[in-house]
């Protein structure tokens, strides 16, 4: 059974360098977590009190602004992070995508970081060999595949990665942002491939805040303020809440088209 159960938790960084000057200017400012300086050493309060509960079928959005503690959240689900205090259960196979460039290999080929990317995301090496035309038809690199990864422009280390990315079969599927960071022409080519990845994943927690990846994608919503969650709820109700307007009524007509909604349904007129 796939799950997160996340009680009361909070994770701190200490900082042991941090410079007293600096400190004054950070702690007045509204980016960012919450800066303690009760010891000697001040603390970045990242996460606090975090309460959350999550089961198979489940699609969170993370949203909230810089600094609100959404990439220390996907940190601790992901099991990267402890919880300073309070608790966490994640029960699955958890593929944490934070940057799409991670764990790849510059020195060895195209068709090598295929492979050690996949193991990386916890496939086998038999998986990943059954996946390994698809994943190379999807990129078009062709010849380049046998070619050392640092001979490839960033576009296409970007479909080599993404060509990984989607093969995999996650328990537990979190996105960072970077995903949503990529060249439009090719995300979308790339977009029937993260709709079925995400729909073979058990539970997605994914921060973006584009209105048509959100609700192309996720079904509820977190709403991160200042390492706590202000708002957990339907993703209509939350992104609502979090950029005062509704997501629904700005979205693209191929997003529309792809939901099945069309533009009427959506409240923004039509006629
Ligand atoms: N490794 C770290 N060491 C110290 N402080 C950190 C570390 N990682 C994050 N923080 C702090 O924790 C807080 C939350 O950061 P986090 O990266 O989780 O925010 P975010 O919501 O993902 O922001 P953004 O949208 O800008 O990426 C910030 O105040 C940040 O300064």
């Amino acid at each position: 059974m796939v799950s997160i159960d996340v009680w009361n938790a909070s994770v701190d960084f200490p900082i042991f360098d941090a410079k007293s000057r600096s400190l004054k200017k950070l702690a007045l400012g509204k980016v960012g977590g919450k800066i303690g300086s009760e010891g000697r050493v001040p603390i970045i309060e990242a996460l606090h009190d975090i309460n959350i509960s999550l089961r198979h079928g489940d699609r969170v959005g993370l949203v909230g602004h810089n600094g609100a503690g959404k990439s220390t959240l996907l940190r601790l689900l992901a099991g990267i992070y402890e919880p300073t205090r309070g608790s966490s259960r994640i029960q699955g196979k958890v593929a944490p995508i934070f940057d799409l460039g991670v764990g790849m290999d510059p020195e060895i080929s195209g068709f090598e970081n295929i492979m050690i990317r996949g193991l990386f995301l916890g496939m086998s090496r038999k998986e990943m060999e059954k996946r390994v035309d698809d994943i190379a038809e999807f990129t078009e690199l062709g010849d380049y595949l046998s070619m050392p990864l640092r001979t490839y422009s960033t576009g296409m280390r970007v479909r080599l990665a993404l060509g990984v990315v989607t093969s995999i079969d996650p328990e537990i599927l979190l996105l960072d942002e970077g995903i949503g960071a990529v060249d439009a022409a090719f995300l979308e080519k790339a977009r029937d491939r993260l709709n079925d990845l995400v729909a073979r994943s058990g539970i997605l927690v994914f921060a973006n805040h584009s209105d048509d990846m959100l609700v192309e994608l996720c079904n509820t919503a977190i709403w991160m303020d200042e390492g706590q969650v202000k708002m957990h709820g339907s993703l209509r109700e939350v992104v609502t809440a979090y950029k005062g307007r509704d997501p629904y009524e700005h979205l693209s007509p191929d997003t529309l088209a792809r939901i099945g909604q069309s533009p009427v349904l959506s409240g923004n007129g039509g006629e």
